[in-house]
């Protein structure tokens, strides 16, 4: 039978967000910032997400590549991850000054002290947490993650969960992105936000 778009059920990002209603005041003025491993859904994810909440979104790993007109694994190559992390943490504390939106941090962002801070301070953080195992199976779509070059996936990531888990943990709010679809993580987002106090 041939759907009629003015009568077919709406998609399912648009279900979600009535589903929860308006976000409470303090979500509301704030951006809301993804944080979590490589392959946790944090761009994907926060695209829908804020199509969603009808805010603008922006991953910070392509504002850092348009700013400095360079990919990020040629960044890490020629200037290496310290240089990296400042420009990160300048694009970030740019963002953070913005009208409230989502906005999609790189894996190592939240574990830069200063870039924490300003996001605790300006922001809600939200950790897309996921089982490693998806995680790598995950990731080796796409080949431009340097910190996953020269060994397998999973080890790379087993090593770096170590010591970043407990600093995602810091989060304001912990979502599972485990093998479920997009859609489920926004939910479960959304119900997070809306129960969300500050
Ligand atoms: N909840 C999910 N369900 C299914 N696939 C997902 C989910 N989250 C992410 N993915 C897939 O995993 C890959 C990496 O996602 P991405 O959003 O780039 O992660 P991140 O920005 O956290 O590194 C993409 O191919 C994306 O479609
Ligand atoms: O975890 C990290 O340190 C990084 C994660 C990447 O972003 P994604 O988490 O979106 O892949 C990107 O910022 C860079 O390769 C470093
Ligand atoms: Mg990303």
């Amino acid at each position: 039978m041939q759907r009629n778009p003015k009568t077919s059920p709406q998609p399912s990002p648009t279900r979600a967000a009535n589903a929860v209603g308006p976000l409470p005041p303090a979500v509301a003025s704030r951006t809301i910032v993804l944080v979590g491993l490589m392959g946790a859904g944090k761009t994907t994810v926060g695209r829908r997400l804020a199509r969603v909440l009808k805010r603008r979104f922006v991953d910070a790993d392509s504002e850092i590549e348009h700013a400095a007109d360079m990919a990020i694994a040629d960044m890490f190559e020629r200037y290496g991850e310290e240089e990296f992390r400042d420009g990160e943490r300048r694009v970030i504390a740019r963002l953070l000054d913005s009208e409230p939106i989502v906005l999609a941090t790189g894996g190592g962002a939240f574990i830069d002290p200063e870039t924490r801070a300003l996001i605790a301070a300006r922001g809600i953080s939200v950790w897309l947490d996921a089982d490693l195992a998806v995680l790598a199976e995950r990731v080796v779509r796409r080949d431009t993650r340097p910190l996953l070059r020269g060994d397998d996936p999973l080890t790379l990531l087993g090593a770096l969960a170590e010591k970043r888990l407990p600093i995602y943990a810091q989060a304001d709010i912990r979502v599972e992105s485990s093998q479920a679809p997009h859609d489920r993580t926004i939910s479960s987002i959304l119900t997070e936000l809306a129960a969300w106090k500050g």
